[in-house]
């Protein structure tokens, strides 16, 4: 189902929860390229997303038209398996306190942001979005995948019962500019530019990668995304979640060599194989997203080299 209308609203108050965030700061990015001109921005200091009576006040002062929620705890699989608490609980708070203030408060349209990990750990690739809930989840990330769906489902059952317009869209693994370089609870991209990054500038002679290096993973560059969020905003209105991802795999071994080489790290690569590998496979089925008329443009070897940049200007010369 079409909608049409963002597009043409430019001076609309939208609010875009968790805009210094990887996936925020790129919506703001095209939003401002976009020409919209009313961007509400409460950073988490500002306004805490997890204190339903501050949300609910924000929403009643502020009164935003469009919200996009890609406020979340996140990380990658350490941190996923080492704060369950956290990812289920913080998740489930900011989204049920977000998505109900949004509603009460007359918002004409949200978009809130999942993830790929919502799918059964053996669900059929690329995976369709009705494979939803046809299978266990990968235990390294249940706790976040359930507050995900919970966040689907919310959005479902607004739109059932309010006929209000709340859309999902699920992206698969994201990388680029303002992405989390931490070196234990980031996702794998950033953890190895980082890591070979570091032995690069040591001399090091070999760097550490978890796990196996069998796992397949698609990843989809965040101003592709930021895109495909604007363009989902304006272009659909229906029930059902939808696929954001690139349609192309690697396995962590040859995503590895690709940063590797990026970096210009010459040292060789070490396998901990007591890390764990996660799921083994998760490429998203994305022909829903296409025939709505939406491909992504950025490849992975020159999103690579963009966030090498990135990380070079903004992240290593800020430390010097
Ligand atoms: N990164 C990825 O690979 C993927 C991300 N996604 C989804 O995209 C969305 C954004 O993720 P991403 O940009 O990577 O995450 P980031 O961690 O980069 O950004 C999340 C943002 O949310 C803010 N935030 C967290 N908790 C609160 C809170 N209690 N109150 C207010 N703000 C808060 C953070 O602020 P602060 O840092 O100050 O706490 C940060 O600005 C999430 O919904 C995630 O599930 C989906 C698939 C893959
Ligand atoms: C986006 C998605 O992100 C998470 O799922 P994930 O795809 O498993 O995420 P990941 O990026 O952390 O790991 C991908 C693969 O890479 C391997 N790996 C190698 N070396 C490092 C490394 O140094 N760090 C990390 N993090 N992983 C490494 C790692 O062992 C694994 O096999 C979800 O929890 C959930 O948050 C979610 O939705």
């Amino acid at each position: 189902m079409k909608s049409g209308s963002f597009m043409s609203e430019k001076s609309a108050k939208i609010f875009v929860a968790g805009h210094r965030g990887l996936v925020g700061s790129a919506i703001v990015r095209k939003l401002h390229d976009q020409g919209f001109t009313h961007l509400v921005l409460r950073t988490h200091s500002e306004l805490d997303l997890t204190s339903q009576s501050d949300v609910e006040s924000f929403f009643a002062t502020e009164k935003p038209v469009y919200v996009i929620l890609a406020a979340a705890k996140v990380g990658g699989i350490h941190a996923n398996n080492t704060y369950p608490a956290d990812f289920i609980g913080v998740n489930l708070q900011i989204q049920t306190n977000v998505i109900h203030s949004a509603y009460k408060h007359g918002v004409k349209k949200l978009l809130f942001l999942g993830s790929s990990c919502i799918y059964p750990k053996f669900a059929p690739q690329p995976i369709p979005e009705s494979a939803l809930l046809t299978g266990p989840l990968e235990p390294t990330n249940e706790w976040y995948a359930i507050a995900k769906i919970a966040g689907i489902k919310m959005c479902q059952a607004y739109r059932l019962q309010h006929q209000w317009d709340a859309i999902s869209g699920m992206p698969t693994n994201l990388y680029g500019q303002n992405d989390n370089f931490h070196p234990e609870n980031s996702h794998v991209l950033p953890a190895l530019m980082r890591r070979f990054h570091e032995a690069k500038a040591n001399n090091a002679d070999e760097v550490v990668v978890w796990g196996s290096g069998s796992p397949l993973r698609e990843f989809l560059h965040v101003d592709d995304l930021a895109d495909a969020c604007v363009f989902l905003m304006d272009q659909y209105s229906g029930f059902e979640h939808v696929n954001v991802g690139s349609g192309v795999e690697v396995t962590i071994k040859e995503l590895a060599e690709l940063v590797k080489e990026v970096v210009g790290f010459k040292g060789k690569l070490v396998w901990d194989c007591t890390k764990p590998d996660g799921t083994p496979r998760k490429l998203m089925d994305n022909s829903k997203l296409a025939s709505l008329g939406w491909t992504p443009k950025i490849s992975l070897k020159d999103g690579l080299s963009q966030t090498y940049e990135w990380y070079l200007e903004n992240v290593v010369q800020k430390k010097q």
